[in-house]
């Protein structure tokens, strides 16, 4: 392929002897990437049921860093398949895959990811915690968050997902995370071998460019880290000017300590000689697409001391809100508790499809849909845009309470439900919005299922089961794995 002239010129000095090698690598196709997150690769996991071997026929052996990750045929359709709909997996590239494992979130944990959009990381994230942690995934761009909270519905992920620039997120939640994934928006230049517009969008200046937003993205992050908490720096772009560069002025300015990232296999060190030559750089780590099957990617993790305090963060620049309008933040008011009338009718249907006491439900109404969540109970969420305070299970109309997709996605209660089996055409059809015959004599709502995924709802009827399937999730032409 036609590199840009400048990146040519840029990168020949930094490879050295190795340039011939990583020139020869663009004539390579790039390699696809699955994450396998329903099914069981382990044989330690019995709740899982195994790997159908229809999807199995479409896997080309696991990437090697990544335990549930899998290479695919360029040509696979598994992303135009029931199992995909039904969040089984997630396509993702290969190197991408690594971050999550950075993260290295443990249940419990309070995680922001806080450019988050599509979600390859959140859903990841989400997977590594058993759903069992409080995650928020963040996007600042309108349209691509929706997108964000469509990959987490269909992935079963745990999350709440708002749509605010981290300086507004900064100035609400100081000192409250865990651990930050900042998956920042880059230059790109790793991805010109998968996506040859990126290469054709280039230019000499946006390395420069991207630094600038990354340091401001950077210093909001930082703000918002407990003491002793972790944050995870990536970007798929080969520029030292954002990578070990941004990692060197985040351990001067931030105050922040680089950790060593595992020895992941294939991935080599970050390079101390692309910034001042601090040793400390080696810790983070690159994946150069001639010595790896993946595209160009860096990733670096770093803890803040535990004897940081906010002040010590309040006057870096970066808190400036990008809305106004969010003045009147005050004390800030947390979701996560029932509020309004009306609240015993449901908390007693959840408790009984969940099978728990009633008090153990924390959900929090919006509108007229039902959450299950915790993710931002504790959080003051007073002028931060939060598009779902977790996965939508239900929605009160009058006196009814309807189960929404997402209940099916997260891991269906099968017990509450009358579950429809579906073979694998039967289930094409239910998500392209068909009614199905009702032979069994089913009434009221049908949990749909085939090969041990949950699909959806449907509402049985005599002589047929009305479809549930929400319109816009709905796809014609989904393809067949079985023919
Ligand atoms: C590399 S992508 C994130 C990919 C995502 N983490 C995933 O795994 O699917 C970077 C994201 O940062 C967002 N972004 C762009 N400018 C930003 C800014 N100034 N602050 C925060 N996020 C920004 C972009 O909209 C984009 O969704």
């Amino acid at each position: 392929m036609q590199l840009p002239n400048a990146f040519v010129d840029m990168m020949k000095p930094l490879l050295g002897t190795a340039w011939p090698e990583f020139e020869a690598s663009y004539d390579r196709t790039p390699q696809r990437g699955v994450r396998i997150d329903r099914w069981s690769v382990r044989a330690d996991d019995p709740s899982r049921p195994p790997i159908l071997q229809a999807v199995s026929r479409h896997l080309q052996g696991q990437v090697p860093w990544m335990p549930f990750g899998f290479y695919m045929d360029e040509e696979s359709v598994l992303g135009k398949t029931v199992y995909h709909e039904a969040g089984a997996f997630y396509i993702q590239e290969p190197s991408a895959m690594a971050v999550a494992l950075a993260v290295d979130p443990k249940p419990g944990e309070r995680v922001l990811d806080l450019c988050a959009a599509p979600g390859g990381k959140s859903t990841a994230i989400a997977r590594l915690m058993n759903n069992l942690g409080r995650l928020v995934a963040n996007e600042i761009h309108p349209t691509r968050v929706k997108i964000l909270a469509e990959n987490l519905e269909r992935m079963g992920a745990a999350a709440a997902v708002t749509n605010e620039s981290p300086g507004a997120l900064a100035k609400a939640w100081p000192a409250s995370f865990d651990a930050i994934l900042v998956d920042a928006p880059c230059s790109g230049e790793g991805m010109f071998r998968k996506d040859p517009e990126a290469a054709r969008e280039w230019s000499q200046d946006a390395p420069a460019a991207c630094a600038a937003r990354q340091k401001d993205i950077l210093r909001s992050a930082v703000k918002m880290l407990l003491p002793g908490g972790r944050l995870i720096y990536s970007t798929c772009t080969f520029n030292p000017m954002e990578n070990e560069q941004i990692v060197a002025w985040m351990e001067d300015e931030l105050g922040l300590v680089v950790e060593e990232l595992p020895n992941w296999p294939l991935w080599s060190p970050g390079r101390p000689d692309f910034a001042d030559g601090r040793i400390a750089l080696s810790k983070t780590r690159r994946l150069w697409p001639h010595l790896a099957e993946g595209e160009g990617h860096f990733v670096a993790r770093l803890r803040k001391p535990e004897s940081a305090t906010t002040n010590a963060y309040a006057s870096l620049d970066g808190g400036r809100r990008s809305r106004s309008g969010r003045e009147r933040r005050g004390e800030g008011r947390s979701v996560g508790g029932a509020r309004g009338t009306g609240t015993k009718d449901w908390q007693n249907w959840l408790a009984e499809v969940y099978e728990c006491p009633d008090n153990a439900i924390k959900t929090p109404i919006l509108h007229k849909d039902i959450y299950f969540s915790d993710e931002l109970a504790g959080l003051a969420v007073d002028g931060i845009r939060v598009l779902r305070p977790g996965t939508p299970l239900a929605r009160r109309e009058g006196n009814r309470i309807e189960p929404l997709h997402g209940l099916a996605l997260r891991g269906l209660p099968k017990h509450f439900f009358n579950v429809k089996p579906l073979d694998e055409q039967a289930a094409i059809r239910y998500m392209a919005g068909d009614a199905l015959a009702n032979d069994e004599g089913l009434r009221g709502y049908v949990a749909m299922e085939h090969a041990g995924l949950c699909l959806g709802f449907a509402k049985a009827v005599p002589g047929r089961v009305n479809n549930l399937y929400p319109k816009g999730w709905r796809k014609q032409g989904l393809i067949s794995l079985s023919t």
